[in-house]
C-alpha cells in the first residue's frame, strides 16, 4: 500500500456515515426527500418550477421566470422573430417585462458596459491559459475585482452596477480564453475581436468566436433561446445556492460569481453538457449497431456499472433534483434541436439521441432506486445545439455561466435585500467524545 493509499484508507474509515444514521436523526441527504421534495431553504420572487400536482403526483416540469411561463417566453420570442437575452435579463432583475423604450435603453446600457479594462486581454486572459475555459473566466473575475476601487462596496446600486457589468462582459472573458487556449496549446490561430455595440449578446458571442465574425440570424436566434433557457432555476439548485450561502456572509459581487461558477463547472450541475456531448461520442463509438436497442442498452447498463466512459456511473443530462416526468427546457431545445438537425444533415445524429432519451430513463430506473421517475434534463441536449451551431466543446460550460450569471444577480440582490442572516444549518456530530492520548500512549 502507498503512502497516499494508507491515508485515504484512515480519511474513509475515519469519515464514512452509516446511511442508517441519516434515517435515524432524520436527516435529508442533499436536503432533498426521496420524492425530491427539497428542504424549504427560502422564499423567492424570482422563478418558480412546478414538478407534482396537487394530489402530489409527477407531473410535466413548469418553469416561470418572475411568473412567466418559460415556454410562453421562449414561443412569443421565437413568433416575433426577435432577440430575447436583454429582454429576459430586465425581467430577471427587474421584476417586470421591459417596455420596448425601457428595452432600448437597458440594450443600449449593456452595450456600453460590454469592455475589459485596459491591457486586460493582454495582461491577464493571455498571460495563463486553460482548457478548463471555467476555471479561466474565475481568475478574470478576480483580477477584474483587484482593479474595482469599489470591489468590496455592498450598496444596492454598486452591486447591481457590478453585475451588469459582470453580465455584459462574460462572454468576452469566455470566448478571449478560449481563443488564448486554443493559440497557446492548440497552435491555432488567435482571434480577439472587438464586440460590436449594435448586437445582441448572442450575436456578439458569435462574432467574438469566429475567425471571420460570420454568423447567420438563425444561429443567432438559436444561441439566444438556449441561453433564455439557462438564465435561472430557483434558489436550491447548486450555483445559486451557493450565490445565497456567499452572498449571506457579506463577501463581494465577484467573489460571489466565482464561487457559483466553481459550482456549476461541475459534472453534476452545469458541466453536465460537456460530459453528454462526450458520452455520446463513447456510446457511438463503442456500439457496434446503432439500431440496435438491446446493444445500446447494454452499453447504457455498463455506464452505469462504472464499467464504460468515465467509470462514475452516471447517464449524464439525465435525471433531476426536482423534475421528474419533463424538464420544460429540454423540451424547447429538444423542438430547436429537430429543426436544426433537419437544416445540417444531422438526421442520424438526432435519431440517436432520441434513442439515448428514451432508453435511458429505463435503464435507470432497473439499475437505481426511482421515486419520482427521470427524464432528460436541460444538458442533454445542449451540447448538440452548440455542436450544431460549430460552438467548441470547451465553450459548453461556460454558455451556461453566460446566461446563468443572471439569475445569479437576481438571487445576490435578493438575498441581501430580504435576509440579513448569515446562513448557517446545523450537522450532527455522530462522533462519541474522546480523552486526548499522550503521544507516548498511543498505539
Ligand atoms: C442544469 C443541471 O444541473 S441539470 C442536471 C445535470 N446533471 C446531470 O445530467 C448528471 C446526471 N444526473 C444526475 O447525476 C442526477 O440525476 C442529479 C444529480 C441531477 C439528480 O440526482 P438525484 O437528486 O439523486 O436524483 P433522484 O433522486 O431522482 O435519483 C434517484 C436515483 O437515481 C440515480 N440517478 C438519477 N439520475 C441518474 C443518472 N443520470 N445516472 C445514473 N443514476 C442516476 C440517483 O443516483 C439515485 O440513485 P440512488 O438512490 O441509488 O443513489
Ligand atoms: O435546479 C437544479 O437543481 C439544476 C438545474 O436544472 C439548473 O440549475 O438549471
Amino acid at each position: 500500500m502507498t503512502k497516499m493509499n494508507k491515508y485515504t484508507e484512515k480519511i474513509k474509515e475515519n469519515t464514512v456515515i452509516p446511511l442508517s444514521f441519516y434515517e435515524q436523526f432524520d436527516v435529508k441527504k442533499g436536503l432533498r426527500d426521496v420524492n425530491g421534495k427539497g428542504v424549504l431553504a427560502g422564499l423567492t420572487n424570482i422563478s418558480a418550477i412546478h414538478s407534482f400536482d396537487e394530489n402530489g403526483e409527477p407531473m410535466p416540469g413548469v418553469l416561470e421566470y418572475r411568473a412567466f411561463n418559460i415556454k410562453d417566453i421562449t414561443a412569443n420570442i421565437k413568433s416575433e422573430n426577435r432577440f430575447g437575452f436583454e429582454e429576459i435579463t430586465y425581467l430577471l432583475l427587474f421584476g417586470e417585462l421591459p417596455t420596448a423604450e425601457e428595452l432600448a435603453t437597458f440594450t443600449q446600457e449593456l452595450a456600453e458596459k460590454r469592455a475589459l479594462p485596459q491591457d486586460f486581454v493582454r495582461d491577464i486572459i493571455l498571460k495563463s491559459t486553460s482548457s478548463d475555459i471555467m476555471n479561466s473566466i474565475s481568475r478574470s473575475i478576480l483580477s477584474l475585482a483587484t482593479l474595482d476601487p469599489k470591489s468590496s462596496n455592498l450598496s444596492l446600486e454598486n452591486v447591481l452596477n457590478q453585475s451588469l457589468s459582470l453580465i455584459a462582459n462574460f462572454p468576452l472573458l469566455a470566448i478571449y480564453a478560449y481563443h488564448a487556449y486554443n493559440h497557446y496549446e492548440n497552435g491555432e490561430s488567435l482571434y480577439i475581436h472587438y464586440p460590436d455595440p449594435s448586437l445582441t449578446t448572442a450575436e456578439n458571442i458569435l462574432r467574438l468566436l469566429r475567425p471571420d465574425k460570420k454568423f447567420s440570424d438563425i444561429e443567432a436566434k438559436v444561441l439566444d433561446l438556449a441561453l433564455i433557457l439557462h438564465m435561472e432555476h430557483g434558489g436550491g439548485n447548486n450555483s445559486t445556492f451557493t450565490t445565497h450561502v456567499v452572498t449571506s456572509s457579506g463577501t463581494d459581487t465577484y467573489a460571489s460569481v466565482v464561487a457559483s461558477l466553481s459550482s456549476l463547472k461541475g459534472a453534476k450541475h452545469g458541466g453536465a453538457n460537456i460530459k453528454v456531448s462526450q458520452m455520446l461520442d463513447d456510446i457511438s463509438e463503442n456500439v457496434s449497431n446503432h439500431a440496435d436497442e438491446a446493444e445500446i442498452s447494454d452499453y447504457l447498463r455498463k455506464i452505469l456499472h462504472k464499467d464504460a466512459f468515465d467509470k462514475k456511473g452516471l447517464i449524464y443530462g439525465m435525471g433531476h433534483a426536482i423534475y421528474s416526468v419533463s424538464d420544460p427546457r429540454a423540451e424547447v431545445l429538444k423542438s430547436y434541436v429537430k429543426e436544426l438537425a433537419e437544416e445540417k444533415g444531422l438526421h442520424d445524429d438526432y435519431q440517436f439521441y432520441k434513442k439515448i432519451e428514451r432508453l435511458a430513463p429505463e435503464v435507470i430506473a432497473q439499475e437505481r432506486n426511482i421515486y419520482k421517475g427521470v427524464s432528460a434534463n436541460v444538458d442533454f441536449y445542449s451540447g448538440f445545439v452548440y455542436q450544431m451551431l460549430g460552438l467548441p466543446e470547451a465553450l459548453y460550460t461556460p454558455l451556461f455561466a453566460i446566461a446563468r450569471i443572471v439569475g445569479w444577480s437576481a438571487h445576490r440582490m435578493e438575498e441581501m435585500l430580504n435576509m440579513n442572516k448569515i446562513i448557517r444549518p446545523a450537522y450532527e456530530s455522530v462522533l462519541a467524545t474522546k480523552k486526548y492520548v499522550k503521544i507516548e500512549d498511543r498505539k
